[in-house]
């Protein structure tokens, strides 16, 4: 697709420049603290408990917003628990996940590759995409294999303007290279339902947390809901595969999926309990003024939230659009012995806004003289998914 308007151009420098930035991130960051700084004496990802979010009392919502707050200017990642989502709706997604990747053959993932669909619907191979340009290199392949779907207005069954949705590119989806690409019904039947349950769950999660998001930014808390009436929101399966014996026998690691930020508003992350995604802390003194990776905790029955790249330009950078990645290592015990390795799966939501709006700055008032310029969002998740290939 030809990129002939100055907006389309501005947005592909804007890509530029995060390449760029993460580069800068990244550079010196340390995976050990330093010596003589205990793990427990850095910051870690807190735990907020949702519960009281649901309330009807605006005081009790505003103090899990609070928590909210404290979070995206810190580290940029919480868990939560109370989240609404079924176990049931969690389980079938997982169980889901898994069939895709085990039962269907080659050729019938083939099919459903993401090389057939403008707008990176379907199917991903492993060691074919990658998050972080600066890991195209042979040695550093992203082991992941991938299903991703987006937005449809039947997967929004509370909307009552689901309708308007337009694809990344500000059309209307169109089939069949731009909208989303499902098994066959015949090879996987509980494959969709599973999909639809969890989504239409998620998606009505993610609007409540963006209510709280406007609360923590001492925002009306109805502040951005006109930007969510059809928003864009990718939904991804994740496969991890367990590490090989050789590798188990060299104690060595491999890069699941690159360091990363998230191009969106916020993601809600599912993953299976088996350990992989590690967080770059930002520097501080006790880490000799160096990021740290570290692991992030594996708390069951929650889902990991993250602040991304619409958030953080919204706040002129007070919320931490934070860089993350997925690294398979062997699990060993406490004396070091390999006890071996497992499978991850994860489910991923990227919740964006309406593809059609903008991202705009924030009253002052809340976050100060923006230095962002405006972003029509779905173009410039489209130009983000683009660079990965
Ligand atoms: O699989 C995970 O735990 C993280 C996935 C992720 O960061 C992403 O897909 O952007
Ligand atoms: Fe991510």
């Amino acid at each position: 697709m030809p990129h002939s308007t100055t907006e389309t151009l501005s947005i592909l420098d804007e890509v530029k420049a995060n390449k760029q930035l993460l580069r800068s991130r990244l550079a010196g960051a340390i995976s050990e603290p330093p010596p003589g700084v205990v793990e427990s004496a850095l910051p870690s990802v807190p735990l907020i408990d949702l519960r009281n979010s649901f309330s009807n009392d605006l005081l009790d919502r505003k103090e899990v917003a609070s928590q909210i707050r404290e979070a995206c200017t810190t580290s940029g990642f919480f868990q939560i628990s109370n989240h609404q989502i079924t176990e049931t709706a969690i389980n079938d997604i997982i169980t889901q996940a898994a069939h895709f990747f085990h039962d269907l053959d080659a050729t019938q993932k083939d099919a459903l590759h993401i090389r057939h669909n403008q707008l990176f619907r379907g199917y991903e191979v492993g060691g074919d995409t990658y998050v972080n340009p600066d890991d195209n290199s042979p040695s550093e392949v992203e082991t992941k294999e991938g299903f991703n779907w987006g937005y449809e207005p039947s997967l929004d069954p509370t909307s009552t303007s689901a309708d308007s949705y337009v694809e990344l590119d500000g059309q209307k989806p169109s089939p069949p290279d731009r909208c989303n690409t499902w098994p066959d019904e015949s090879l996987l039947p509980d494959f969709k339902p599973a999909i639809a349950t969890y989504y239409a769950q998620v998606l009505s999660l993610a609007r409540h947390l963006f209510r709280l998001f406007a609360l923590s930014l001492n925002l009306e808390e109805t502040h951005f809901d006109h930007l969510m009436t059809h928003p864009g929101g990718i939904g991804r399966l994740l496969y991890y595969p367990p590490q090989s014996s050789d590798q188990l026998a060299h104690k060595s690691h491999k890069l699941g999926l690159g360091a990363h930020t998230d191009y969106e508003c916020f993601t809600l992350l599912l993953s299976t309990s088996h350990p992989g995604l590690e967080i770059l802390f930002p520097a501080s003194e006790l880490t000799g003024g160096k990021p740290i990776w570290r692991q992030c905790p594996v708390r069951p029955g929650t889902l990991t939230v993250n602040v991304a790249d619409f958030l953080m330009r919204w706040t002129n950078g007070l919320y931490q659009s934070t860089i993350h990645r997925v690294v398979s290592r062997p699990m060993t015990d406490a004396d070091g012995t390999v006890k071996g390795s497992e499978a991850r799966y994860s489910v991923p939501f990227f919740f964006s806004i309406n593809y059609d709006a903008d991202v705009q700055p924030l009253p002052e008032h809340a976050v100060g003289v923006s230095k962002f310029q405006n972003l029509k969002a779905g173009e410039y998740v489209l130009e983000r998914l683009r660079a990965t290939v």
